[in-house]
């Protein structure tokens, strides 16, 4: 391993980015990036241009290659490896009916859970294959083979036949997390006929080595290689503010949440990944800015001129649908505008929901897993701004960890690579990131105004 270099990427909803890390150190030598199309329904093709963009220049310099990827995207496929349909991202609600459908015909909410490890909502792949069945009859009958975006990236990198991990199959809806293996029958109930599915590497792995010799590891879902880059222990907490706001923590067992609320995921090593995710994050500030015409450093400048609580003015943030809590037909509210409200309590009040939104998805996990976060880590985009760094500990009322900026889905796909190209039984012990401890006095008041406007508008849509 000494002087290889790996090459880790995060294919996410909103562009890829790639790092060049040192195998032996961790340290990033070169980065890249490039945007994806915006929309929750995406020609797929489009990730693997993205990809070409961004690993120009570095791919040719890596001994060993692993692919992050958004979690639970419907890449279906037809017999020449040819998308028969748009990919139906995580964040996609068309298919909310047709979860509650395969819930109920898999026997009711806690049955479900008990097979896959989480109560499908319409983010999950296999309700997506559903809608394709009964809304595009003519794509689904073509559809072959069924990928993850992560999968369709790393075969992109091979050319040879699809593989997937334990941790992105787990989103799919048609993989036992009882079991640890694929649950065919599932997905070809879901679309009606029996379909390819992606063979299944383990976490240290060689998937396939190239032509050229490169190593290619498993790859996994985006919030599974997070949680590899940033080591996680039992009683860690990850809140990430992406596209989606997520919670998620390591546990040794199985969670198997009849309720819905946390999604009982594989992980990237061999444990699992209790998680509770919104739809609504990161964009829930890019609308804010909009709004005002204002970038994302000036709306934190403003929301800190602001008094806590926003003047009274609370936003349920529903933008986009919901689904922690379970709501795809949702919409925004604001409530409490005044003639004295400011631009200061319009960006405050965005702050403020967003963490609310995300103290929920906190205590949904670690409730369910019984285990009080022991350090809350946050990542993603949104997690740069200072005003995120401020009002974080207030409103989740705990002392709030940042690790230094640094692309931690595409840092955990490295380890990933590393991982496999050492053959080792443990992956590389990196030195963990630099980071800062952010403290606050709690308010409570914020979140409890919050939650009187989530639970009034509970039935609006
Ligand atoms: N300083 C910032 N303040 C607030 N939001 C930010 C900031 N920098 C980036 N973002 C937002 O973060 C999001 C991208 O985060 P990222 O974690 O890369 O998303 P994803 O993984 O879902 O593609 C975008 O919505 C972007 O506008
Ligand atoms: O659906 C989920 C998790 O279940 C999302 O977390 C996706 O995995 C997308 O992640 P980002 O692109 O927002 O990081």
């Amino acid at each position: 391993m000494a002087d290889d270099l790996v090459l880790g990427i995060d294919s996410s909803t909103q562009s890829t980015k790639a790092v060049l890390v040192d195998a032996a150190t961790g340290e990033v030598v070169a980065r890249g990036a490039a945007p994806h199309p915006a929309g929750t329904a995406v020609d797929p093709r489009a990730w693997l241009e993205a990809f070409d963009v961004a690993t120009d220049g570095l791919l040719d310099r890596a001994s060993a290659i692993s692919v992050g990827g958004q979690q639970h995207g419907m890449v279906a496929l037809d017999s020449s490896g040819e998308p028969v349909h748009d990919a139906l991202l995580w964040n996609d609600t068309r298919s909310a009916d047709q979860a509650v459908e395969l819930v109920a015909e898999l026997g009711g909410p806690q049955a479900c859970a008990d097979v896959v490890g989480s109560v499908l909502v319409a983010s999950f792949t296999s309700t997506k294959l559903r809608w394709l069945r009964d809304h595009q009859p003519e794509a689904a009958a073509r559809t072959h083979e069924v990928l993850l975006p992560h999968d369709y990236v790393s075969r992109h990198v091979t050319g040879g036949d699809a593989f997937t991990d334990r941790g992105d199959a787990s989103g799919t809806g048609y993989f036992s997390t009882a079991d640890d293996a694929w649950r065919p029958d599932l997905a070809e109930a879901a679309i009606g006929h029996a379909v390819s599915l992606p063979r299944i590497v383990g976490p240290s792995e060689t998937a396939a080595t190239t032509a050229s010799g490169l190593v290619v590891g498993a790859g996994t879902g985006d919030n599974m290689a997070a949680a590899l880059a940033l080591d996680l222990e039992p009683g860690d907490v990850v809140v990430s503010i992406g596209t989606s706001g997520v919670a998620s923590t390591i546990s040794t067992t199985r969670v198997a949440d009849g309720s819905g609320a946390v999604t009982g995921f594989a992980d990237a090593t061999g444990n699992f990944l209790p998680m509770g995710t919104t739809m609504n994050a990161a964009r829930i500030l890019d609308l804010q800015c909009a709004l005002l015409g204002v970038d994302h450093d000036e709306l934190g400048r403003l929301a800190l001129a602001a008094p806590s609580g926003a003047n009274g003015l609370t936003i349920s943030p529903y933008y986009a649908g919901e689904r922690t809590p379970n709501r795809p037909g949702a919409t925004g509210t604001w409530a409490g505008l005044t003639v004295s409200t400011s631009r200061e309590d319009i960006a405050r009040a965005a702050f403020e929901a967003l963490l609310c939104s995300l103290a929920d998805a906190v205590d949904l996990v670690t409730s369910m897993t019984g285990q009080p976060a022991r350090r809350i880590l946050m990542v993603g985009g949104a997690a740069a701004n200072p005003a995120v760094h401020a009002l974080a500990p207030a409103v989740l009322g705990a002392p709030v960890t940042l690790p230094a900026p640094g692309e931690y889905v595409a840092l955990g796909a490295a380890r990933q690579a590393a991982w496999a190209l050492s053959g080792s039984e443990n992956p590389p012990a990196w030195a963990p990131p630099a980071s800062e401890t952010y403290t606050a006095d709690a308010t409570p008041a914020v979140r409890e105004a919050y939650a009187r406007l989530r639970d009034r508008t509970e039935t609006w849509h």
